[in-house]
C-alpha cells in the first residue's frame, strides 16, 4: 500500500510554519475496537486540513479528541501549541467546533442562539448584540434571525452553527462534515463561507467523505482507513501516489507523429487522432525525461496534456485494497 508523509510546507524564511494542530501516535479504542490505531498528523497554521474517509473510519473520533471533547487512550496532540493532555481548557478556548455535535438550539431563534453564545463567552451585552448581529449579516441570516432555529432548512442551520462559533473568535475550527445532507447550492456555499475563513487566518480542520470537497478545499488531505493514515499530502501528490496517469501528446504533421512514436516506444498510439499516450506519473523529472527524447530526435508535438487520476481513483485504492469485503460502493 503506498504510504507517504510529505513534508510541511514551508514558509519563505526556510523555517517549518507552525502547526496550529499536531497529532503523534494518537489511538482510541472502543471496547476491543480499535478506532484509532496510532496516527500523526500536522495541520500547518492557516491552511486547510481535510481527513478524508468511508464511514466508520474513525473521522469523527478524531475530530472529538481534537478538539478536547473525549480524551485519546494513547499517543500526543496539541492544539494551538497547547498540549491537550496537560492544558485542554487552554486548547478549548482557541477553537470552535462544528459539524455532527451541533450546539444550534432548534427550540429559540437564530438570534437567540447568537445571544447564548455571546453569553457563554463572557462578552458585555452591547457588545455580544453587536456581535451577534454582525455574524448573521454576514451569514445570510438576519431575515431568519427572529425565526426558531428548528424551521430553518440544512444549509441555513449550518451556517447559524458556524456563525455561533464565530463568537468566540477561535483560531482554529473544526468542521465534522459540513456539507453532508446539503444541496448543491447550500455546498457550494459553504465552501465559500470556508474559503473566506481561511482568508481571515483561521485554520481549518474538517472531516469529510467527499473527494471533492477535499479536492476543492484542502491544502494538505489525510485519508484515514481502519484506524491509519494510509496516505497524507495535497490532492495532486495523492494522486500522484496511485497508477493511471499519463501524458498525452497530439499531432497535426503525420510525419512528426510517426516519428514521435517510433521514439517513444512504450506509448500507446493513437492513429486516428495523431496521438501518443505514455504512462507517466506526471511528475517533473518524467515531463523533462519524454520532452528531452522529442528534442534529441527534433520532434515537437502541437499538444501536451498530463492527466492524473483523480481523488475518486486515490481513494478507492486506499480504502478497499486489503478489504475483500468491500466493494467501491461501500465507501461511496
Ligand atoms: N462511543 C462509542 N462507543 C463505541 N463505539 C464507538 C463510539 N463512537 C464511535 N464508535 C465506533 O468507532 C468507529 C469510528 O466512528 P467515527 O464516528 O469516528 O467514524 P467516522 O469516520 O466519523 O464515520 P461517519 O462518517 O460515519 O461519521 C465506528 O465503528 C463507530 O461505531
Amino acid at each position: 500500500m503506498p504510504s507517504s508523509v510529505m513534508p510541511t510546507p514551508r514558509k519563505g524564511d526556510g523555517r517549518q510554519s507552525p502547526a496550529a494542530v499536531s497529532a503523534v501516535r494518537l489511538r482510541k479504542a472502543y471496547g476491543d475496537k480499535t478506532v484509532l490505531d496510532g496516527i500523526d498528523l500536522a495541520v500547518p497554521a492557516g491552511t486547510v486540513f481535510a481527513l478524508l474517509g468511508p464511514n466508520g473510519a474513525g473521522k469523527t473520533t478524531a475530530v472529538k479528541i481534537l478538539s478536547t471533547l473525549i480524551t485519546a487512550d494513547g499517543g500526543q496532540a496539541h492544539v494551538a501549541g497547547h498540549d491537550l493532555a496537560a492544558n485542554p481548557q487552554a486548547a478549548r478556548a482557541a477553537i470552535g467546533v462544528t459539524g455532527q455535535f451541533s450546539a444550534v438550539d432548534g427550540l429559540i431563534t437564530g438570534e437567540e442562539n447568537m445571544f447564548l453564545m455571546a453569553d457563554l463567552h463572557h462578552l458585555p451585552k452591547r457588545e455580544g448584540r453587536r456581535v451577534a448581529a454582525e455574524l448573521l449579516e454576514r451569514f445570510d441570516l438576519t431575515e431568519a434571525a427572529k425565526k426558531p432555529a428548528s424551521t430553518y432548512s440544512g444549509g441555513m442551520k449550518r451556517r447559524l452553527d458556524i456563525a455561533m462559533t464565530l463568537v468566540g473568535s477561535p483560531q482554529i475550527i473544526f468542521l465534522d462534515e459540513p456539507t453532508t445532507g446539503l444541496d448543491p447550492r447550500a455546498r457550494h456555499n459553504m465552501w465559500q463561507i470556508i474559503r473566506e475563513l481561511v482568508s481571515d487566518g483561521v485554520t481549518v480542520f474538517l472531516t469529510t467523505q467527499y473527494l471533492d470537497e477535499a479536492d476543492e478545499l484542502a491544502d494538505r488531505i489525510a485519508v484515514l482507513n481502519d484506524g491509519r493514515i494510509a496516505a497524507e499530502g495535497s490532492a495532486e501528490e495523492l494522486k500522484r501516489l496511485i497508477p493511471g496517469g499519463h501524458v498525452r501528446l497530439r499531432f497535426s504533421d503525420p510525419t512528426a507523429y510517426q516519428s514521435a512514436a517510433s521514439t517513444l516506444r512504450e506509448a500507446t498510439r493513437d492513429d486516428e487522432a495523431l496521438a501518443l499516450q505514455i504512462p507517466s506519473d506526471g511528475s517533473q523529472r518524467e515531463l523533462r525525461s519524454i520532452l528531452d527524447r522529442l528534442d534529441s530526435a527534433g520532434i515537437e508535438a502541437d499538444e501536451l496534456t498530463v492527466h492524473t487520476p483523480d481523488l475518486d481513483d486515490v481513494f478507492f485504492a486506499l480504502t478497499t485494497a486489503g478489504t475483500p469485503d468491500k466493494t467501491k460502493e461501500d465507501v461511496r
